[in-house]
């Protein structure tokens, strides 16, 4: 997709405050401070649109993009993000469960996660999740520019192995640094959003 407009939406805690479900929407999910964000920026070509920190939980709120008036982003809060109290998880359990459950015009989700660990319980259970309420994942493996080349294969083998991803779902290698696998996962959303026929 050429992206050619840009703009921040609304950001959201409860389903009230979502856009209106007028476009087709593609949602991130990851642990915090996996580069969810960041990847958002990537895709779109703008710096920091979407807020990126070097500390985790910076992005705490649902936070949608319109792009080209012909889709939405939906920036999740990451989990994983161990100080945090006990009502702050509650409160993001159900923040969660009320998007991913009720939004009707979500086509899949993208979910982040880090190629140089293997995906952790929280990254399986959110994967376990996403296939419970049938929804399409991409699961992208970031940060790419951290392995050696030669070792994304087998980097990425774990990936798939761990999170035991489903055959009709795609697993990419991604880097927000380089832009490694920009083009395929642009290719692999117009698929989803059905703006274009799958291959
Ligand atoms: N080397 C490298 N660093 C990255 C990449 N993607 C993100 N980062 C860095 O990882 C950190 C976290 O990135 P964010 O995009 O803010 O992560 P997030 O998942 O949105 O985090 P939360 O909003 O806290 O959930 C930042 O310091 C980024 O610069 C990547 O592909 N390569
Ligand atoms: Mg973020």
């Amino acid at each position: 997709m050429k992206v050619t407009q840009v703009e921040f939406e609304v950001s959201a805690v409860k389903p009230a405050q979502y856009p209106d479900e007028v476009l087709p929407e593609i949602a991130l999910a990851g642990r915090s401070n996996v580069g969810k964000s960041s990847l958002i920026n990537c895709l779109i070509e703008r710096k920091n649109l979407a807020r990126t920190s070097s500390k985790p939980g910076k992005t705490q709120t649902i936070n949608f993009y319109r792009i080209n008036n012909q889709m939405f982003f939906a920036d999740v809060p990451g989990y994983g993000f161990a100080r945090v109290s006990k009502s702050i998880r509650a409160a993001w359990g159900k923040m969660m469960e009320a998007y991913f459950t009720e939004r009707k015009s979500l086509k899949a989700v993208i979910q982040v996660v880090d190629l140089r660990h293997p995906p952790t319980a929280d990254d399986q259970s959110m994967y376990q999740f996403l296939k419970y309420h049938q929804l399409p994942v991409v699961v992208v493996a970031t940060k790419a520019d951290k392995i050696p080349k030669g070792k994304w294969q087998k980097y990425l083998k774990v990936t798939k192995e761990t999170l035991q991803i489903q055959p009709k779902d795609h697993l990419i290698l991604f880097s927000a640094q380089t832009r490694q696998g920009k083009e395929e996962l642009w290719h692999l959303i117009e698929e989803k959003l059905e703006l274009k026929s799958p291959q």
